[in-house]
């Protein structure tokens, strides 16, 4: 039986389901039976196991962050936006790169969707703001944007909140200008959780799952620590232990 706080805690997880197909991705879901976290549908997962595995989530009671990342013309993320709510997913994203029109598009699309079929719940849209994968100098002299990632990232999350959405994806090390900019409402989705001694990967912008709560981060998205790990379950219990 999990405590009061490990529930809370547990609901701040949200799984990365990064695996190539259905089978996989179910096996994990099995391993993390009864633990009450978000679990996370990627590109990866998506474009291969589609609506079905989504729908299989909910049915189960599974909160699900749907993560397109859509970026496009503003009457694409309209359309795609109205289709996912259709899904019924919890959360979904698009990047704050594609600007406020498009961001605002994002959400006409599910006031559609929800105006034609009023058992749909309002999801939570959030805006990616700069990967987690970007460091100082690729923002610099790869991408070309000057300024700070920090200050990147508070420019994205300000037109994420113009335009309505109510959170962004960015680094725990960003939780608290974010939360200065925008307020302590507006939610953050912090990606790059590395429990300490963890391997880094592909990630830049890294804090542990402890460190980042301390910021003060709504939810945090976490992959690999889990999903390579010899025993997810025990894994994912020993990072819920670490947020009590
Ligand atoms: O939108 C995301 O979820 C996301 C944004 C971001 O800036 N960085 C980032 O890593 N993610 C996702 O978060 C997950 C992180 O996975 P791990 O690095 O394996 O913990 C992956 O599924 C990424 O697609």
């Amino acid at each position: 039986m999990m405590k009061r706080n490990e529930i809370e805690a547990a609901g701040r997880v949200m799984v990365a389901l990064d695996y190539p197909d259905a089978a996989a991705a179910e096996a994990l879901v099995r391993s993390l039976e009864g633990i009450p976290c978000y679990m996370k549908v990627g590109m990866q997962l998506f474009y291969a196991a589609g609506p079905s595995f989504v729908a299989g989530l909910k049915e189960r009671g599974y909160k699900v962050f749907l993560d397109l990342k859509m970026h496009d013309i503003p009457n694409t993320v309209k359309g795609g936006s109205n289709s996912v709510t259709k899904l019924g997913v919890d959360v979904f994203n698009v990047h704050a790169a594609g600007g406020i029109q498009m961001m605002e598009a994002a959400l006409e699309g599910v006031e559609a969707a929800l105006s034609g079929d009023s058992s749909l719940k309002r999801p939570l849209v959030i805006a990616v703001t700069q990967l987690t994968s970007t460091s100082q100098s690729v923002l610099n002299t790869e991408i070309g944007l000057s300024g700070s990632v920090e200050e990147a990232v508070v420019r994205y999350a300000k037109l994420a909140k113009q335009a309505g959405l109510g959170g962004v994806v960015a680094s725990p090390q960003e939780v608290q200008i974010i939360k200065a900019a925008c307020g302590n409402d507006f939610k953050t989705i912090t990606p790059g959780i590395r429990p300490a001694g963890a391997a880094l990967n592909d990630q830049s912008r890294i804090m542990t799952p402890s460190e980042a709560l301390k910021q003060g981060t709504d939810y945090m998205v976490i992959g690999r620590p889990l999903t390579a790990a010899a025993d997810p379950r025990a894994a994912l219990e020993a990072i819920i232990k670490e947020l009590v």
